[in-house]
């Protein structure tokens, strides 16, 4: 066991194998960092992969300074009976999880234990990580900025109200998913063009990379970028028509929407 402050991730899953694998690339120590897990195969994977201590979740909360929640919603409420009993209030707990609010584990844990709910998305896996920070009542500054030091060593990391976290959940934690739908879908209509499916993919990914750096770093407005591409009578506002006629811009906004509300009626781990 390592002597720096001790992370733990109950539940390494998807997102929680991205962030723990960034923190590690970051320079976190592997011998500080301890994983659990539902399954032996799983727990031989990590250890097999990252040289990471698996451990119960009970041995997590008395060794780990900072547990970080990564199981599903609906799977949060086993987790915390287990769990409860261990975590004395001088642990920090960062929820990783969809919709349920700090207070809920507050009522779960002991009295006063701090609590940081954070919606981080899965390009934390390659360093553009955007995360979405609230403390609850009784996370205090050092908290919050523990919880910035491990997100922000995978990507962005910014401090919003909890009622806001619904809606961040909506748009960056299952955002990168839409773009990945697009970029499948815009794949099989350079199919449909009669492009082999490697050319299509390539040009389809350059052409998202080299927007998206576009959009993070030239301080232009969207609209500005996209009239840029839009030249008179061209093709690209053929296309573009084809887009409103299909509402697609409703789409996104009644998607979001929605995603939204699912958010919301994760709240209490429900199905
Ligand atoms: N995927 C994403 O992009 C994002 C996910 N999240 C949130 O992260 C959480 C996890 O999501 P995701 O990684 O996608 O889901 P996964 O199902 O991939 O990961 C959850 C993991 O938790 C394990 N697990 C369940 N119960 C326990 C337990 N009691 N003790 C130890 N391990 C347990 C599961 O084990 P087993 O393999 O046996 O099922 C699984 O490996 C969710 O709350 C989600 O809302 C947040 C932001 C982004
Ligand atoms: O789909 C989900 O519920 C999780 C939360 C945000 C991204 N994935």
């Amino acid at each position: 066991m390592g002597t720096g402050q001790k992370i733990a991730f109950l539940g390494t899953g998807k997102i929680g194998e991205a962030l723990l694998s960034g923190l590690l690339r970051s320079g976190k120590d592997p011998a500080d960092v301890l994983v659990t897990t539902r399954r032996p195969d799983r727990a031989a994977e990590l250890t097999e992969r990252y040289g990471v201590v698996v451990v119960s979740n009970a041995e997590a909360a008395k060794l780990a300074d900072t547990l970080i929640l990564a199981v599903k919603p609906q799977d949060m409420g086993t987790l915390l009976d287990e769990l409860a009993p261990h975590v004395g209030a001088d642990r920090l707990v960062i929820s990783a999880a969809a919709g349920i609010p700090t207070a809920w584990f507050e009522e779960r844990l002991a009295a006063g234990t701090p609590v940081v709910r954070v919606m981080p998305n899965t390009p934390v896996l390659v360093d553009e990580g955007m995360s979405v920070i609230s403390g609850g009542s009784y996370a205090e500054e050092v908290h919050l900025e523990r919880a910035e030091a491990i997100f922000r060593s995978v990507g962005k990391a910014l401090r919003l109200p909890e009622s806001q976290q619904d809606a961040a959940t909506a748009l960056s934690g299952s955002g990168p998913a839409y773009f990945y739908f697009l970029v499948e879908a815009m794949t099989d209509a350079g199919i449909l063009l009669g492009l082999p499916r490697h050319v299509a993919h390539d040009l389809i990914v350059q052409s998202a990379i080299g927007a998206s750096v576009m959009l993070r770093d030239s301080g232009e407005h969207p609209v500005k970028l996209r009239e840029a591409v839009t030249s008179p009578a061209g093709t690209t506002i053929a296309a573009i028509r084809e887009l409103e006629n299909h509402g697609v811009r409703a789409a996104l906004l009644s998607a979001l929407e929605a995603a939204r509300d699912r958010s919301r009626e994760l709240a209490s781990g429900g199905k």
